[in-house]
C-alpha cells in the first residue's frame, strides 16, 4: 500500500481522523500538541532529574544549543490509530527490515518483531538464505524472503544477473511497504552492499520511508548519495555509527559541547533526512530543530535495543504520515512526521525497557525488552480507548 497526497486509504483514518481530527486540527490545543514539544532550560536539560557533578558533561551541551524535551507520551497518543472492527489486514501498517546474514539473525528478527509488537500488520524480512531458516524458527510471525547473496556465494561472472534478479525479488513487494528497515544485521559483505544500495534507490524511487540502522548506516556512509536530499529517510546511528558519520560528512569529529548545532549542521548537509543519534538521551532532528527522548529507560545495554528501536519507528513514522496526511494542518505548523516517529519509538523502547529491568534487573536482554513493547504502550494508549 502506498501512500498518495490527500487520498485516505484506511478506515481507521477516517473514523479517528473525522470525527476527532478535524475538530482537533483548527483547536488551539493543536499547535500545543502537535509541536508537543518544551523549551528546555539548561539547567534541566535531563528533564530535572540531574543534581550531580556526574552529569554535568550533558547539562553543558545540551546547554550549547536549543534542545527541545518532547512531550512524547503525546506524541505517541496522538499518532497511534484506534482499533476499529471496520479495518482489514495491513491497514495498521507493513513493514520490511533488509538485514541477516551468516553472522547475525538475531537483529533483524527483533526488528521485525518489533514492528509487530508495537502494532503493524505485516512484518517480512529481506535476509541471505543462510539467515532465512535461522529467522523463520524464532518466530512463524514473520514472512521471510531468502533472497539476499553474500559475496561467497557469487561467482563473479554471475553477479550482474543475480543482482538484477535480487532487486526484482525485491520491486515484486516493494510498492505494499509503508516503511523499509534497512540494515539490521545486514554484514558488511560488499557484494550485498551493492545490492542494498539498489533496493534503497528503488524504495526512493517509490516514495518508500526508508529507516537506516546498524549497517545500513555504514553503506550510507559511504554513499551519502543514497540518502541525500530524502526526506523520507531516518537515520538512527549509535555512538559508534555517528562518529563515522560525522567524520565522513562534516569531516570533524563529534563535538559533545556542540552536540545539537553539530547535529542540526549534519542533517542539513546530507539533506532533509531525519537524524536519531542514540544514547542518553536520544537526540533527533531533521535540520530544523532539534528534539530530545531523555525519559529515562534501563542501565542494562545489552545489544539489540537500537533493533528494536528501529522496528518501532518504522512503525510510529509510517502512523505519524498516515495521520498528518489525513489531516489539514495550520499553515505556520509543519510537523515532520519521520521526526514524530523517532520520538514515540524512542519513547516506548524506553518504556518497555524500564519495565524488563524491574522484573529481570541484571539478567535483562532484548527478549525481555520486546515483552513489554504492548504493556508500555497499553499504559499510554489503552487499545479500548
Ligand atoms: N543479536 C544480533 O544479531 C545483533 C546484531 N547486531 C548487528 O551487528 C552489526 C554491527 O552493529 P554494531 O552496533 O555492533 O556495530 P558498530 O557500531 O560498528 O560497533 C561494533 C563494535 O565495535 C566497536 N567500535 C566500533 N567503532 C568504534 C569506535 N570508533 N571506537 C571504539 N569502539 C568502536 C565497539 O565495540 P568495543 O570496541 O566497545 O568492544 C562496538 O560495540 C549490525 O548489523 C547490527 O545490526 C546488533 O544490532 C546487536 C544485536
Ligand atoms: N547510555 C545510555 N543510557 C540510556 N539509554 C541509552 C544509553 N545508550 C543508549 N541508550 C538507549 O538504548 C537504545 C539503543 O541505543 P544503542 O546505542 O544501544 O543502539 P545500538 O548500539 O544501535 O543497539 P544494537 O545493539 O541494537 O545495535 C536507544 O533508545 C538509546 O537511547
Ligand atoms: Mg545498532
Amino acid at each position: 500500500m502506498s501512500l498518495s497526497m490527500g487520498a485516505c486509504p484506511h478506515a481507521w483514518q477516517q473514523h479517528h481522523l473525522h470525527h476527532r481530527g478535524r475538530m482537533w486540527a483548527a483547536s488551539p490545543a493543536f499547535r500545543r500538541q502537535l509541536f508537543l514539544l518544551r523549551s528546555l532550560a539548561p539547567t534541566c536539560a535531563d528533564g530535572g532529574r540531574a543534581s550531580s557533578s556526574s552529569l554535568r558533561p550533558h547539562l553543558m551541551y545540551a546547554a550549547a544549543g536549543p534542545v527541545y524535551e518532547a512531550d512524547a507520551e503525546a506524541v505517541v497518543r496522538r499518532i497511534t490509530p484506534p482499533l476499529d472492527r471496520a479495518r482489514h489486514k495491513g491497514q495498521a501498517g507493513k513493514i520490511a527490515i533488509i538485514g541477516g546474514c551468516r553472522e547475525y539473525t538475531g537483529a533483524p528478527y527483533f526488528a521485525a518483531i518489533s514492528a509487530l509488537r508495537v502494532g503493524a500488520d505485516l512484518s517480512h524480512v529481506f535476509c541471505t538464505k543462510d539467515a532465512a531458516t535461522v529467522i523463520k524458527s524464532y518466530s512463524p510471525e514473520l514472512i521471510v524472503h531468502p533472497i539476499l547473496e553474500e559475496s561467497y556465494s557469487v561467482r563473479d561472472d554471475e553477479r550482474e544477473s543475480v543482482s538484477s534478479s535480487i532487486l526484482a525479488e525485491v520491486i515484486k513487494w516493494m510498492e505494499r511497504f509503508d516503511c523499509i528497515v534497512v540494515g539490521p544485521g545486514l554484514g558488511r559483505d560488499s557484494f550485498l552492499m551493492d545490492c542494498v544500495g539498489n533496493i534503497m534507490r528503488h524504495a526512493r524511487q517509490a516514495n518508500i520511508p526508508t529507516v537506516v540502522d546498524g549497517d545500513g548506516l555504514f553503506l550510507i556512509t559511504n554513499n551519502i548519495g543514497l540518502v541525500e536530499d530524502n526526506s523520507l529517510a531516518i537515520l538512527t546511528p549509535n555512538v559508534y555509527e555517528y562518529k563515522r558519520l560525522v567524520q565522513k560528512v562534516l569531516n570533524c569529529e563529534v563535538n559533545e559541547e556542540n552536540a545539537s548545532e553539530q547535529l542540526t549542521a549534519l542533517c542539513q548537509k546530507i539533506g532533509g533526512v531525519t537524524i536519531m543519534r542514540k544514547g542518553k538521551a536520544d537526540l533527533i532532528s531533521d535540520g530544523k530543530k532539534v528534539t530530545q527522548v531523555s525519559t529515562f529507560g534501563s542501565p542494562r545495554r545489552c545489544g539489540g535495543q537500537g533493533d528494536i528501536l528501529s522496528g518501532s519507528v518504522a512503525v510510529f513514522s509510517s502512523w505519524a504520515r498516515h495521520f498528518l496526511l489525513s489531516n489539514e494542518q495550520p499553515k505556520e505548523t509543519s510537523v515532520n512526521p519521520m521526526v514524530l516517529g523517532c520520538i514515540a519509538g524512542s519513547l516506548l523502547l524506553r518504556k518497555a525497557a524500564a519495565l524488563a529491568f524491574e522484573k529481570n534487573k541484571r539478567s535483562t536482554v532484548t527478549t525481555d525488552i520486546i515483552e513489554f513493547l504492548g504493556q508500555s504502550l497499553e499504559d499510554i494508549c489503552p487499545a479500548g480507548r
